[in-house]
């Protein structure tokens, strides 16, 4: 009943967000039964319809949208979303199902559509992916990634042993959030790391495993935060969440603000974060993810330890030295033994906390994919090729009151990221008509590489020039970095300090300042600090100590090796720069998807939608130009050679094959088809399509051809490997229920108008569910349970869904077997349950005979032959013989001399014990006949079958 309530619900609500969309989007169409279309790979490119030719149009129709709640817009491939900040998808589960398998022009814009459409060219194609997120803090990256991951987690197919998997992915999120995420003022949850998570899928599309990559996550943040914001959630779930016990042991008070590296931000306790429920989250989550009592042990003393760290408080002696303020004994051995004064001491304490605890969180990733490691391949030697979904979370561009060097950071990680987003769709389609040979105006647009040169170019970027600030001999300082920035890129375009601005500007920058003119916008840096945050230096005696710390996970996080080394480690933005380079070679091997997300407003409300932050967004991540490129181009691209196989069908000159240049067997096919020249451009090896109707017509045409030649599964059948044939036979009573199913799926029968949605939606959820759960063989006797308006049709299909096991199962036994099983059916006939021996007598196959060859010469009539010990009336005298039996009597001989024949005519009666005992007794006219005979079952179920008589048999207490 339940269910069934929030299904009638969930229709309401389907059918008004389609009602929406057919009446009011202008940018896709959509298809009547869209819930029901599958099956048409190929088609993955769309186009926007006209009305969008400017900037405000654009704006207009995003606010219209979003004041609908329709969070969603496509610009071609790649899907804007507007942050609700309220949840919308409540029946997540079903709008999962509602977007598997379905391309993506048939249904509403989505994430789950992009998810999907990755998904399926990946398996198809057998290529890997990547699904970019990007946009600003607060913009919903993180929560765009975790729908996705849990859309895989929901739609692929997956095992018993593989659901250990999916939950570990899913699970190694609230892990990772809790240390790697914090409140800032710009995003109650947001990402102070960059996470790109591979989700590994084998050749079934099943997911295996999973691998994370992790970047350069904010540690300043450890010791201190700007107002208004906190440290990593880890520290606040522990101290809200934490049993007692674990508390008292790690020395802990139930207090926030009892810790110096907590209150800096004063905002402790937030309303929107319940820390303790996270916390439960994160335990459970441990659990699953494989970390043990122990790791948790230190995990958990590294996070008391850093907030007993902050607690250390300095003062200064008569002397200048810095000693330990509070605790009597350790003040004075400070005293005797610091060499720091006050500032050093806390940047040592400082540095400590940092290192510790950045460290942990390399280790905590490592450890996380230890457990996603895809074991199951490796355990069984599968080797079969593995296919990959990435998926790129990192910290959105930032602009902060002050901003230091992890927001140059961050945000020179956002300018590589808009750049790979141009250099693979912009730059790459303009170019791509160029190469082909198509008619083209190019379209301007802003390329940031400049920026991206102004910070990494080698010997003149900032971050060159940081490093040798920080490497170089003699006194180095932050403003003699920002002297050497100014004479060694002050004449950029995109560089300003205060001495070189102008009037107007110079006010607005201190003289610590420098400011970056990105592509999303200005950022004025504050140099101080940078120096030391690029060297990141702990110093040598400290690092001993931790290298000897009893708790492993230091152990394991500061390697006595690295004392050893001489080479000075790389700086923090080299190692930065370094690691986002890599990252760009991941990407550019896979087959992008791109979401781009869009913050509505900066106070986090929903419903509200602020045109000039929406604009200026709109403006920097280029969506104006990606509009024009996409409405100026042409909506679909394939190689001739592509298109040529999926649609030759469609023309008699090139269906069965077609022998010529697949360019002009294209060029035959349209001709056919009657394509109009403004429809379409045939380039130097692909086909351009302009306008996606041109392309579903072909589509829709392709389809009805498909099935009136039955060419797939004739040309599966022909093409045909016997190995598949023979894998085909075995599956194919699935198959057919598969057929009927989807045939179902397809057929619209709706109870009544005002249901159609809701019943098509019910139909289809537990259909296509049911086409999954299908039993494989006679003897799986599982059926999934249907809602009560399908239970007509599932009693109907499982009818038919046994019927045709059972045919199968019959089908596939040999002649041998089906008289085995014939036999066997009148054994247990008579025995089941009456007697001794029976039950293990079911396994033994019945002899045709028990004599040898020879002895059966004597025999030629015999249909069944055994020894036998044949009693006399009185049960006392016992004589070896030959039970012969033949089609109309039984003989019972001896020394090939007939003893006795009995006429089954004459057979009135056959009692057996019920005991094991292997005795006979047989009624006749004329008296009984009692014999014993070690194959008892076989020679009884053998007369009867010959008499005919089964039905005279008795099972008697023995005589
Ligand atoms: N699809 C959504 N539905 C409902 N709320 C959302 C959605 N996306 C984002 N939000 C809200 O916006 C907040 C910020 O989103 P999110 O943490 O994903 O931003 P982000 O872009 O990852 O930011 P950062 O770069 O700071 O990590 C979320 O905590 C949530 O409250």
């Amino acid at each position: 009943v339940l269910i069934d309530v929030k299904l009638l619900t969930l229709g309401k609500v389907l059918k008004t967000h389609w009602y929406y969309l057919y009446q009011a989007d202008p940018f896709l169409r959509y298809r009547e039964g869209a819930l029901i279309a599958r099956d048409r790979v190929g088609v993955q490119d769309f186009v926007l319809l006209d009305s969008h030719t400017s900037e405000a149009a654009f704006l207009n129709n995003l606010r219209k949208r979003y004041q609908e709640n329709l969070i969603y817009t496509y610009i071609g491939t790649l899907l804007v979303s507007v942050n609700p900040y309220k949840e919308l998808d409540i029946y997540t589960v079903t709008q999962m199902q509602l977007y598997r398998g379905v391309n993506f022009f048939e249904l509403p814009p989505h994430l789950y559509a992009i998810a999907d459409n990755a998904y399926r060219v990946m398996c198809s194609e057998y290529n890997n992916h990547f699904i970019l997120i990007s946009g600003e803090s607060g913009a919903g990256k993180t929560e765009a990634s975790k729908k996705i991951l849990q859309y895989y987690a929901v739609t692929c197919p997956t095992t018993e042993q593989l659901q250990v998997v999916r939950d570990r992915l899913l699970l190694s999120n609230p892990v990772l959030e809790a240390f790697g995420n914090a409140k800032t003022l710009r995003n109650d949850n947001s990402s102070r790391f960059g996470k790109y998570m591979d989700i590994q899928f084998d050749f079934k599309g099943a997911p295996v495993g999973g691998h994370i990559l992790s970047y350069l996550i904010e540690k300043s943040r450890v010791v201190h935060q700007n107002h208004g914001e906190r440290n990593f959630h880890i520290f606040y779930q522990l101290l809200e969440g934490g049993e007692k016990d674990l508390l008292c042991w790690l020395g802990l008070e139930r207090n926030p603000q009892k810790y110096a590296y907590l209150v800096q931000g004063r905002c402790a306790k937030v309303f929107s974060i319940n820390d303790k429920n996270d916390w439960k989250i994160v335990r459970k989550a441990f659990s699953i993810i494989d970390f043990t009592e122990k790791d948790l042990e230190h995990l958990f003393g590294i996070v008391a330890s850093v907030l007993h760290l902050g607690n250390i408080q300095f003062e200064e002696d008569s002397n200048g030295h810095a000693i330990i303020r509070n605790g009597t004994q350790i003040k004075w051995i400070s005293k005797v033994l610091s060499p720091l004064n006050v500032d050093l001491a806390f940047y040592a304490r400082d540095a400590v906390a940092k290192a510790i605890y950045g460290r942990t969180f390399t280790w905590l990733v490592n450890k996380i994919n230890g457990s996603l490691a895809n074991k199951v391949g490796s355990l069984s030697g599968d080797s079969t090729r593995k296919t990959v979904i990435g998926l790129l979370d990192i910290y959105g561009f930032e602009v902060l009151d002050t901003n230091s060097f992890e927001q140059f950071c961050i945000n020179y990680c956002n300018e590589k990221l808009q750049q790979l987003l141009i250099e693979m769709t912009l730059k790459a389609e303009q170019e791509e008509y160029e190469m082909e040979g198509i008619e083209w105006e190019p379209i301007p647009y802003f390329n940031n590489k400049i920026i991206c040169d102004l910070v990494e170019q080698k010997h003149k970027g900032i971050i060159s020039i940081l490093d040798e600030e920080c490497l170089r001999p003699g006194e180095a300082t932050d403003l003699s970095f920002l002297e050497k920035l100014e004479e060694k890129v002050g004449d950029h375009a995109h560089f300003v300090t205060r001495k070189l601005a102008d009037q107007k500007t110079r006010k607005s920058i201190d003289w610590v300042d420098f400011r970056l003119l990105h592509y999303a916008g200005e950022v004025t840096y504050c140099a101080v600090g940078f120096l030391e945050k690029n060297n990141d230096l702990l110093y040598r005696n400290l690092k001993e100590v931790l290298c000897n710390s009893k708790n492993g996970i230091v152990r394991d996080c500061f390697l006595l090796s690295e004392l050893d080394s001489r080479r000075r480690p790389e700086t923090v933005a080299t190692q930065f720069k370094n690691s986002l380079m890599s990252l760009i070679e991941i990407l550019m091997s896979k087959e992008p998807s791109y979401i781009r997300c869009i913050k509505p407003n900066e106070n986090k409300e929903p419903g509200k939608f602020d045109d000039c932050l929406i604009r200026h967004q709109v403006k920097y991540l280029g969506l104006m130009e990606h509009l024009r490129v996409r409405r100026a181009g042409f909506a679909y691209r394939r190689k001739y050679e592509h298109f040529l196989r999926r649609y030759k069908s469609l023309c008699p000159a090139t269906w069965p094959h077609w022998h010529g240049p697949a360019a002009e067997g294209v060029e035959r096919l349209i001709k056919h088809i009657g394509y109009k020249p403004e429809e379409y451009k045939l380039g130097r090896t692909k086909i351009f399509i302009r306008f996606p109707k041109t392309l579903f017509a072909t589509e829709d045409a392709f389809e009805i051809r498909k099935h009136l030649l039955g060419m797939i599964p004739l040309e599966a059948c022909w093409r045909g490997v016997l190995a598949r044939k023979e894998a085909k036979k075995r599956t194919w009573a699935v198959q057919i229920i598969r057929k009927f199913i989807q045939g179902f799926i397809n057929r619209k029968k709706p109870l009544c108008p005002e249901n159609v949605e809701f019943v098509r939606l019910v139909q289809y959820k537990y259909l296509m569910k049911l086409r999954d759960h299908i039993p494989r063989n006679v003897l799986d006797k599982s059926w999934l349970q249907p809602p009560s308006i399908l239970e007509e049709i599932s009693e109907m299909l499982q009818k038919m869904c046994i019927r045709n096991l059972v045919r199968k199962y019959c089908r596939g036994v040999t002649p041998e077997r089906k008289v085995q099983l014939q036999q066997k059916a009148v054994t247990s006939a008579i025995f089941r349950g009456k007697k001794e021996g029976y039950q293990q007598s079911i396994n033994l196959p019945f002899a045709d005979t028990r004599l040898s060859e020879e002895v059966l010469i004597l025999a030629p009539y015999s249909q069944y032959a055994t020894p036998v010990v044949k009693y006399d009336r009185n049960g006392f005298k016992a004589r070896e013989r030959l039970l012969v039996l033949t089609q109309s009597s039984a003989y019972v001989v001896e020394m090939a001399k007939i003893k006795q024949k009995i006429d089954y005519a004459t057979l009135k009666g056959n009692s057996a014990n019920p005991s094991g005992a292997a005795s006979d007794a047989w009624s006749v006219q004329g008296g009984d006949v009692i014999l014993q005979c070690e194959h008892i079952f076989e020679m009884v179920t053998k007369l009867c079958m010959l008499a005919n008589k089964q039905n005279l048999v008795k099972v008697v207490k023995g005589r």
